[in-house]
């Protein structure tokens, strides 16, 4: 059976501020990005933690056709004595992957590979800066081939560089698993990127969804961001947000 998250009718308060209002999702299917969007406060985080279970919630989520779910937080793996390798190695065990001590190995030098680490293999967590452990947390996460990954904001401490590259690994890994991959983002035109579908989550309930060009609109940047905003579109279709305001 092919591997689908449904998430449905979501609702959730801390306390009694009501911060989810029948949250729908459109289904996030294999091999496929769905990106979660909307301004700071709007309920994303809290989203993706209702959905891995670390909230209760109201409503249904139902994963169909198996497969590990996998959370990827926003803050970074701690600072540990472990080097890149064994805390990627580690990963991998913990996953409870079969194989030999050879194909874990194989396996973590071609996950770091893919995410361009291996020149830090031999470097202490505790020695990395803030965005190469968040990097190293995206390897723990992928080397783990989950079936449905949650992340969120995966580039936010990352350079330009980085964040294309990781959100190119994190397309490749749900194309080739395939996995299902939910993926709070803040950056629009990156998420345009990587995303097959948006869902623009606004003040708890979904604002809209569909696919990037569907609604990443002026409309919706005044509606939801309130900004004065332009989505251009280059030859190649990519497609860019620009805000206009001056500031
Ligand atoms: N532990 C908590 N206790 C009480 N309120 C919380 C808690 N965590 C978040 N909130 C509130 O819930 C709302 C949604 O927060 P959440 O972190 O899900 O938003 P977000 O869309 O991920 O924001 P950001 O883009 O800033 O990361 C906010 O109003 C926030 O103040």
């Amino acid at each position: 059976m092919d591997l689908t998250l449904r998430v449905e009718r979501l609702g959730f308060e801390y306390g009694r501020t009501p911060v989810l209002r029948e949250v729908t999702l459109p289904e996030v299917r294999a091999a496929e990005v769905t990106a979660v969007i909307g301004p700071n406060g709007s309920g994303k985080s809290t989203l993706l933690r209702c959905v891995a279970g670390f909230h209760r919630a109201r409503g249904r989520v139902r994963v169909s056709g198996g497969g590990e779910i996998l959370y990827l937080p926003q803050d970074p793996p701690p600072p540990s004595s472990l080097t890149v390798f064994e805390a990627v190695l580690v990963a991998r065990r913990v996953g409870g992957s079969g194989g030999g001590r050879r194909e874990h190995e194989a396996r973590v030098a071609e996950t770091l590979a893919a995410l361009d680490l291996d020149g830090l293999a031999g470097r202490r967590l505790a020695e990395l800066s803030g965005g190469q452990r968040q990097m190293v947390g995206l390897a723990q996460a992928m080397i783990r081939r989950p079936g449905v990954l949650l992340l969120d904001e995966p580039t936010s401490n990352l350079d330009l560089r980085n964040q294309f590259r990781v959100l190119r690994s994190v397309r490749d890994l749900a194309r080739n698993q395939p996995a299902a991959v939910l993926a709070v983002v803040h950056d629009l035109s990156l998420a345009a990127r990587i995303a097959d579908r948006i869902v623009v989550l606004h003040n708890g309930t979904v604002h809209s969804h569909g696919s990037p060009a569907e609604v990443l609109t002026t409309a919706m940047l005044s509606e939801v961001y309130q900004v004065d905003g332009t989505v251009q579109r280059a030859g190649n279709g990519v497609l860019t947000v620009a805000i206009a305001d001056r500031i």
